[in-house]
């Protein structure tokens, strides 16, 4: 069944001794679409991503991961790829053999020059993992989980550490597998990979999933902001906002309010100045949720 949810997780709770540190969380993933399950620190995130990977016991609720349980490793690893925070590479072993070997493992084939190509590593291929940089080790995470092209990718925190031009090409390698049908699951702390990649977010807070949506359906929750400040003299603006001396106007209407701003300063002659105008984005659906 093409049709089924590659990820269910129904009332998932994961606790830690007497700390219950994700609790009644449910959500699901569809084939073919990038979920980015978001939150502040502490959220979460990677614990309930742990369960997902086979790697942690949940302590109530279930998971279900192409229908299978996740530890039934022998179903469920070959198709699942995984870029986890820390990763568990032997330090003795070089770049070549860290991809070929935990290639293997993974269940999957691929061409181990192409995937440590792919990952920017190609220089690197002879160098043991106790040489590499911090964001060379987060490269070779990355080799491995998208070794052999898996048809579910989990990238918990992918570009934590990476400099531009290695996100860049993390992205694309993402997006191309996307392109041949792949799912992933993203955490990220950096809100405009996920407002600029995700098709749906799970946002959490303190162990529970607070908000899921779209970005637009989770940004127009807020109102957009319209601000700018007036030369001295200057007559009333049609709306109103006043601070300190600029206006800073909250709407559920920006293109409306912008339009009656504009047309009302073109007719009186009015500068606008510093004027700045834009939609909510994703930090400001985080900020209320931390408010909250
Ligand atoms: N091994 C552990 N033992 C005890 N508590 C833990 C353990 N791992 C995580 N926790 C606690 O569980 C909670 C959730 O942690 P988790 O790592 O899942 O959050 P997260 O959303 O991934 O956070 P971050 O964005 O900071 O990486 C936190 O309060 C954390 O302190």
């Amino acid at each position: 069944m093409t049709d089924s949810p590659v990820i269910e997780v129904d009332r998932l709770a994961v606790a830690y001794g007497d700390f219950t540190a994700v609790r009644d969380l449910s959500f699901q993933v569809r084939r073919g679409e990038l979920y980015a399950l978001l939150g502040t620190n502490g959220a979460g995130k990677t614990s309930s991503l742990e369960v997902i990977e086979g790697h942690r016991p949940s302590a109530s609720g279930t998971v279900r991961v192409f229908g299978e349980s996740p530890q039934n490793r022998r179903a469920v690893r070959p198709r699942m790829g995984m870029m986890l925070q820390e990763s568990g590479f032997s330090r003795d072993l070089t770049v070549r053999e860290s991809v070929s070997l935990i290639g293997t493992l993974s269940g999957r084939r691929d061409n181990v020059d192409r995937v440590i190509g792919l990952s920017g590593l190609d220089r690197k291929s002879s160098t043991q993992v106790s040489q590499l940089s911090g964001g060379e080790k987060r490269r070779l995470d990355f080799a491995t989980a998208v070794f052999g092209g898996p048809e579910l990718l989990i990238l918990d925190e992918p570009t934590a550490g990476l400099d531009i031009g290695s996100r860049d090409a993390l992205w694309a390698a993402v997006d191309r597998l996307r392109d041949e049908g792949s799912t992933v699951v993203l955490t990220t702390h950096y809100l405009e990979e996920a407002q600029e990649r995700a098709d749906r977010i799970g946002l959490m807070h303190r162990g529970t999933l607070r908000r899921e949506g779209t970005v637009a359906e989770l940004t127009q929750t807020l109102p957009s902001v319209i601000s700018f400040a007036l030369p001295p003299g200057s007559p009333e603006p049609p709306i109103v906002g006043a601070r300190n001396g600029s206006f800073h106007v909250e709407t559920f209407d920006l293109q409306g309010d912008l339009h009656r701003l504009l047309e009302w300063a073109h007719r009186a002659g009015v500068e606008l100045q510093q004027l700045e105008a834009g939609p909510t984005r994703l930090d400001d659906v985080f900020r209320a949720l931390e408010a909250a």
